[in-house]
C-alpha cells in the first residue's frame, strides 16, 4: 500500500436523505467495504454530502493573477466545500477559442484543488458583435457546454438567437448576464430605489433584468434551445422565470449567495466591497429570490466569486469594479438564509448546489452524484452546529473583497474530497 493512496473509512457520518453510514473510499470512488491500509475518519455528528458545483466562478487567470489564480482559486472552492467550478470566460484574453479553453482546463489539471471546466464566451472578446467559435470549443479536448458573455450582457436580440440556436445540436447552454445596460445610466452602480436617491448613486431598476430575462426565454423558446439565467435578483426576474418554466420553456436560473444574505442598505457606508452586478436589493426581493430557491423556481446557487484586487476596489462607490468573493461562505449562507429558517431541507439543498448544477453544466455521472458504492469520492464533510465570525484574512483566495468579514455564520465546512484527494481540512 503506497502512503499516497487515497483510502478512507468514514464512519457514522449523516447522508442528505437522514440515513446514517460507513463511507468507503477507495482511490478515486465509493466503494461498498473498507480497503484495507485505510485512514479512519470519525464523522459521528457530521453530514457526508456530494461536492458542491459551482457554475459561476471567475478565476482571473490568465491576466489578472494578481487578483485570483487557478491555484488560489480552487483552493478557496475546496474550502468552501467545491470539487468542481465552471470558470467564467471574461479572462484577458477572453476565453473566445478552442486553445485559450483547452489551456484554462490544463491549469486546471495542473494547479486545481478541484475540477476546472471552462466556459466559453458567447462573442468574441465579450464584444457582443460576433459569434465566438463555440462549435470548435465544443468539440476541443474542453468539451465546452457552457457559452457566456458574463460581465456583459449580449444585448443583440439576433445574436442571442443565433447564439441560441447554435449551441442547440450540441446540448450547449447560453448563460445570460440579464442586465439591459441602455436602461440605466453610465453610472448606474446600486438598485435604484429610496436609499440610491438619497445616497446620491445612480440606480439599476429592477426591470433592467426583467426585461432581458422576458426576451431572453421568449428567444428560448423560438429556437426550442437552452437559456441559463445567471445571478437572478429581482421579484420580477423570478417571475418572467415562473412564467416561462410553466409553458415548458426550457430556462434554469440561479441565485448568488449574497443576493440571498444581504440588501440595499450594505451599500449606505459606500464600501465598495458591496458594489457588485446585479447591486443588492431590497427586502422584497430577497424574500423573492429565497422563495423561488426553495420551490425550485429558481434551480441553483451560484457563487459569482468575482476577486478583485485592492487598486480595483480603492475609488469612489461608482468607479470601483463591482463584484465580491463567494465561493467559500457559500454554504455557510445557504445554511443561514434556507436551512436554519426552515425554508429548504439537506436534500433540496444537495439539490440546488451539487446535482442540478452538474446537470446544467452536463457534468452529471462525475459531479453531483449521490453518495453511494460506484460513486466517485467527491464528499465534503459538513458541521451543521459550527459557527465562526468570518475573516477575510483567512481566506485561500487572493483577493479581500469578501462581503461577510465580520459577520457571525456557519462555518460547515469540515473537509472536502474531490476523486478521492483530500483536497481542504479543518
Ligand atoms: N458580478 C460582478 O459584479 N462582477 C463580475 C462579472 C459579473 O458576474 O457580471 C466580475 O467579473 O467581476
Ligand atoms: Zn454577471
Ligand atoms: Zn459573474
Amino acid at each position: 500500500m503506497s502512503e499516497q493512496a487515497n483510502h478512507y473509512v468514514i464512519t457514522g457520518a449523516r447522508l442528505a436523505d437522514g440515513t446514517t453510514t460507513d463511507l468507503f473510499v477507495r482511490d478515486d470512488v465509493l466503494v461498498d467495504e473498507a480497503p484495507s491500509g485505510a485512514e479512519r475518519i470519525a464523522a459521528d455528528g457530521l453530514l457526508a454530502l456530494p461536492g458542491l458545483v459551482d457554475l459561476h466562478t471567475h478565476l482571473r487567470e490568465p491576466g489578472r493573477e494578481d487578483a485570483e489564480t487557478v491555484r488560489t482559486g480552487t483552493e478557496a472552492a475546496a474550502r468552501g466545500g467545491f470539487t468542481a467550478v465552471f470558470a467564467m470566460a471574461n479572462t484577458q484574453p477572453v476565453t473566445d477559442d478552442a486553445e485559450k479553453a483547452e489551456w484554462i482546463k490544463l491549469l486546471g489539471e495542473r494547479d486545481g484543488s478541484c475540477y476546472v471546466q471552462p466556459i466559453g464566451a458567447v462573442t468574441k472578446k465579450l464584444a457582443g458583435k460576433e459569434l465566438s467559435e463555440m462549435g470548435l470549443m465544443a468539440k476541443s479536448s474542453a468539451r465546452v457546454r457552457v457559452f457566456s458573455d458574463d460581465g456583459m450582457c449580449v444585448m443583440d436580440p439576433l445574436l442571442m438567437r443565433r447564439a441560441l440556436e447554435w449551441v442547440r445540436p450540441f446540448g450547449g447552454v447560453i448563460a445570460q448576464h440579464s442586465q439591459d445596460s441602455s436602461l440605466a445610466g453610465p453610472g448606474a452602480c446600486c438598485h435604484e430605489s429610496e436609499i440610491s436617491g438619497r445616497l446620491g448613486l445612480g440606480g439599476w431598476p429592477a426591470q433592467a433584468e426583467s426585461i432581458i430575462i422576458a426576451r431572453d426565454v421568449q428567444l428560448a423558446e423560438l429556437t426550442r434551445s437552452r437559456l441559463h439565467v445567471c445571478h437572478i435578483s429581482t421579484a420580477e426576474g423570478v417571475d418572467v422565470v415562473r412564467w416561462a418554466k410553466k409553458r415548458g420553456i426550457n430556462v434554469t436560473a440561479e441565485v448568488t449567495p449574497h443576493h440571498l444574505l444581504l440588501g440595499t442598505r450594505e451599500v449606505e457606508g459606500y464600501d465598495t466591497t458591496f458594489k457588485v452586478n446585479p447591486p443588492l436589493r431590497t427586502d422584497e426581493h430577497i424574500e423573492a429570490v429565497r422563495e423561488a430557491l426553495a420551490d425550485g423556481t429558481i434551480d441553483v446557487v451560484g457563487t459569482d466569486h468575482a476577486p478583485h484586487a485592492p487598486q480595483d476596489k480603492d475609488h469612489a462607490f461608482v468607479d470601483a469594479r463591482p463584484g465580491m468573493l463567494g465561493l467559500e461562505q457559500a454554504l455557510a449562507v445557504v445554511m443561514e438564509t434556507m436551512v436554519n429558517t426552515g425554508r429548504m431541507d439537506w436534500s433540496t439543498l444537495v439539490d440546488r448546489m451539487s446535482t442540478t448544477p452538474a446537470r446544467i453544466g452536463n457534468l452529471a455521472g462525475r459531479q453531483g452524484v449521490a453518495l453511494a458504492p460506484g460513486a466517485p469520492a467527491n464528499i465534503v464533510l459538513v458541521d451543521p452546529s459550527a459557527r465562526a465570525s468570518v475573516d477575510r484574512e483567512a481566506s485561500r483566495s487572493r483577493s479581500r473583497n469578501n462581503p461577510y468579514h465580520g459577520r457571525e455564520l456557519p462555518d460547515p465546512v469540515v473537509a472536502t474530497f474531490w476523486e478521492g484527494r483530500r483536497t481542504f481540512q479543518r
